[in-house]
């Protein structure tokens, strides 16, 4: 095969129905990651009496036909109106599939849009690295995500994050996921590059978004206090070695504890890290 067949042959793979099943496997990565402080895993519900492992499965199974649908839009040029009536589509059949709990709206919307955006990538026939999905993210929506950005947020989460001047999951997207691309994807490939192990390495990447990203669950939760006092204990745990530290596990349970004290649970970090374990899935297709 010529390098040149083997080159389509590899884009070949990139299609809408790869794409949004790698969105599914990256948020049961997320899913599967434990400890996690706050959050839901296979084994402990974290600071959550309303949902658990299986609310987050039966939420996946619902969601399973929406990453590549939103994807196909993508490929064929969607407006961002398209793209939203599909996501909100998609919002209501994870909330019939979890009995009204809010499980993925985050990552119904953050990783909706970045499958759309590796779509459009796809369609040109470019290789779905990261940096060609941000900007086909930003050139194709990025207008109509500034407009959507300046909107009324109705969720509590987006009033306090307006309320409290936080960068939300709104204008995080309007911005091109700074976040996503220049702390989580780094933070992932360099804990892998030092050898950590898949689960430590993210571990580690998901308290370096912690650490920085203005995630509107904490400030809904826990105030403008309870936000950065997350932030801190995560830049302290990244200070004292972060997932590399021997006893690494067993100090992230023991924030974990602090965090469901606290009833502080970064949903929002949890949303950046499966769209960085996404990420690195896409170099497969
Ligand atoms: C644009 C929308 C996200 C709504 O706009 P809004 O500005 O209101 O968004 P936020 O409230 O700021 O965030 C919504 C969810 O996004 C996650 N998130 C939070 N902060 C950030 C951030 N800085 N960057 C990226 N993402 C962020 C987070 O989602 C995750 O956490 C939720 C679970 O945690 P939990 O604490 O349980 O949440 P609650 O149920 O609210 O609390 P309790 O009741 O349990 O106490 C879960 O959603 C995770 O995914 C925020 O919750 C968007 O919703 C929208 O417009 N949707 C419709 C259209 C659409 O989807 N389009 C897709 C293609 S355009
Ligand atoms: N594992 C998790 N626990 C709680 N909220 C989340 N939002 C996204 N993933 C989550």
């Amino acid at each position: 095969m010529t390098v040149q067949a083997r080159r389509c042959a590899v884009r070949a793979g990139a299609t809408p129905q790869a794409i949004g099943r790698a969105a599914t496997l990256a948020l049961y990565d997320e899913l599967a990651l434990s400890p996690k402080p706050g959050l839901v895993t296979l084994v402990d519900n974290g600071s959550h009496a309303d949902m658990d492992a299986r609310s987050f499965v039966r939420s996946l199974f619902a969601l399973r036909g929406y990453f590549p649908r939103i994807a196909a839009l993508g490929q064929v040029g969607a407006g961002f109106a398209a793209l939203e009536q599909c996501g909100v589509a998609a919002e209501a059949r994870m909330l019939a599939a979890t009995g009204g709990v809010n499980t993925h709206r985050g990552a119904v919307f953050q990783l909706g849009l970045l499958c759309a955006a590796a779509g459009a990538v796809a369609q040109q026939g470019a290789p779905l690295r990261p940096a060609a999905v941000r900007a086909a993210l930003v050139a194709h929506w990025g207008a109509a995500l500034a407009l959507r950005a300046q909107r009324a947020p109705i969720l509590p989460g987006g009033r306090v994050a307006r309320r409290l001047g936080l960068r939300g999951a709104a204008h995080e997207a309007a911005a091109g996921f700074p976040v996503l691309f220049d702390t989580a994807l780094p933070a992932l490939v360099a804990a892998q590059a030092r050898g950590l192990a898949p689960r430590l390495a993210r571990l580690d990447a998901l308290f370096h978004v912690i650490a920085v990203l203005d995630d509107s669950n904490l400030a809904l939760r826990g105030g403008l206090a309870g936000l950065r006092h997350a932030q801190a204990v995560a830049r302290g745990f990244l200070a004292a070695g972060g997932a590399a530290q021997p006893d690494a596990l067993a100090r992230a349970a023991a924030i974990g504890r602090d965090f469901v004290a606290r009833r502080l649970s970064p949903g929002g970090a949890a949303d950046t890290l499966a769209a960085a374990c996404w990420l690195q899935r896409l170099a497969d297709l």
